[in-house]
């Protein structure tokens, strides 16, 4: 290259860099004036026509008063200025906007949603083939894979969005064209017609078993999101080896005579973690009350319990199953007769029939079937006392058990424990007949184990992740993990410790 042209272009390039650098605040303020411009014309066409006479109303109302007050148009000036410079101060991602490949995605979601939000008679289609996304997508960000993470779409009035099948459908296209293995959030807004759709992160899945700050009465089931409508926080540790400290919301069921949700079913496939529940939960319970355990798998893993201040006692074989659960039938039966007779002479409830006694039965469906094989008494029938009148006594009833055999389960167990819990990688439907709502957002095919939702009572769906509360006699959960289950059992009694 010849040397004058070098220079020629030199002296171009610092031209250029020194008129951008004079000009710079004006084309921040430019640049500013256009992003809100954009923005008001975003927000006008996403606000529905009965409410734009209102907007313009309120308009014209605050401009006759700028313009009224004593340097009200200077300071609207000075404002708008410098709205527009801090709206358009530099922002890589905001100056491009979405890429290509972006757009692209957005056009595909788009059509995919045209033959659901378009009707042939509709003289304003907001959706139609080849159309601007633009119009019916309020706002859109992605992840770095370029895959929408969050999506506000406008749709048509006449969209049956009441029903939950016409809502499922829109959901699985979104799903499908968002990309699949994500859980999404949809929140519908019948009023206004937008749908909102957010990809949700993970739940932790690394808190532990640990002594929760709860009330007498309240069992932490798990955690769920910060997202989720649950306002409260609970301190726990949590992190690689359960050390770091922060705060997460619980889903927090409570027991007792006052709970609209007094007993619990949980139901989940194989290895999903529903024993685990029944750990954690009869941890929390031993700290105020007495246990009984009914294992129908046999598998030794609350044998951990054993000898324990509280327990009871753990039943693995029918037999015995069968004797400690007729037991728990009177001892209701003994609770609301002396809770009656103390009332009745205008005395305090005995101390005794105050403690809680928590009943435990995993996997109730093999007892069942064993009893019917041997002609035996079905133990699910000696739950129908407690769970019919523990409420009032004091007595709570949980039973965990495998989705696909739930058929197994008796009336009564089906029909009195409105507290529910699901885990593992369940449809929407699956989830809504144990839960009796469809949760929110859309299951993974790879949940970890203790992963899936809970419901107390009429309430809202939750997603849910039990603490990790392994038996302290399985070798293969991490040390500190097992650690921390023997630290929250009480000690045993003195003499109890000095047979051994
Ligand atoms: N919340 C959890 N966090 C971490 N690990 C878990 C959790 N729940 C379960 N696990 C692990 O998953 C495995 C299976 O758990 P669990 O025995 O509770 O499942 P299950 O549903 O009762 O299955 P099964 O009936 O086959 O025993 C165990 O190794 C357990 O430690």
């Amino acid at each position: 290259m010849s040397r004058p042209l070098e220079r020629g272009r030199e002296l171009l390039r610092t031209a250029n860099d020194t008129a951008t650098e004079t000009l710079h605040p004006l084309i921040v303020v430019c640049r500013g004036l256009r992003r809100l411009a954009a923005a008001g014309r975003q927000r006008w066409s996403a606000t529905p026509r009965e409410r734009r006479g209102p907007v313009v109303a309120l308009g014209a109302v605050g401009a006759l008063a700028v313009a009224l007050v004593p340097y009200g148009p200077l300071a609207a000036v000075a404002l708008l200025t410098a709205a527009a410079a801090w709206a358009g101060r530099d922002s890589a991602t905001r100056e491009t906007g979405p890429s290509e490949a972006e757009r692209a995605r957005l056009h595909a979601v788009y059509e995919a949603l045209v033959p659901y939000f378009s009707v042939p008679d509709d003289p304003d289609p907001l959706y139609v083939h080849g159309g601007a996304p633009e119009a019916a997508f309020v706002a859109h960000a992605f992840d770095p894979a370029g895959r929408p993470e969050r999506l506000e779409l406008r749709y048509p009035p006449y969209y049956p969005d009441g029903e939950a099948a016409s809502r499922e459908r829109i959901e699985q296209v979104l799903r499908a064209k968002c990309g699949r293995g994500r859980e999404y959030l949809f929140g519908w807004d019948e009023e206004a017609n937008v749908l909102e759709m957010t990809v949700l992160p993970a739940l932790p899945a690394d808190i532990g078993a640990q002594p929760f700050v709860t009330s007498p009465g309240e069992t932490v089931l798990g955690f769920t999101d910060h997202s989720s409508g649950v306002r409260r926080t609970l301190p726990v540790y949590g992190g690689e080896d359960g050390t770091e400290p922060r705060d997460e919301p619980p889903v927090v069921w409570r027991t007792g005579p006052r709970s609209t949700a007094p007993h619990l079913i949980a139901l989940g496939r194989p290895g999903s973690g529903t024993t685990t529940l029944l750990r954690s939960v009869a941890l929390q319970a031993l700290r105020d009350g007495d246990v009984l355990v009914v294992d129908g798998g046999g598998t030794g893993e609350y044998a951990f319990l054993n000898g324990r201040p509280g327990v009871l006692s753990v039943e693995c074989g029918l037999t015995g199953a069968l004797a400690a659960l007729e037991w728990a039938a009177h001892e209701t039966e003994r609770r609301l007769i002396a809770a009656q007779e103390a009332q009745g002479l205008g005395q305090p409830v005995p101390e005794d029939v105050r403690r809680p006694l928590w009943i435990l039965l995993d996997r109730p469906a093999v007892l069942t079937q064993l009893a019917a094989s041997e002609e035996r008494h079905d133990p699910q029938d000696l739950l129908r006392v407690p769970l019919r009148h523990g409420r009032a006594a004091q007595v709570t009833v949980v039973v965990a058990d495998q989705f696909e055999t739930a058929e197994s389960l008796s009336e009564a167990v089906r029909t009195l424990t409105p507290a529910r819990v699901v885990l593992g990688a369940y449809s929407s439907e699956q989830v809504r007949a144990v839960l009796g709502a469809p949760p929110n957002t859309t299951p993974t095919p790879d949940f970890p184990p203790g992963r899936g939702y809970a419901r107390l009572g009429p309430g809202p769906v939750h997603r849910l992740q039990v603490p990790a509360t392994p038996d302290p006699a399985d070798e293969e959960a991490p040390a500190f993990r097992r650690e921390a289950v023997l630290a929250l059992l009480p000690e045993p009694a003195p003499a109890a410790s000095a047979d051994r």
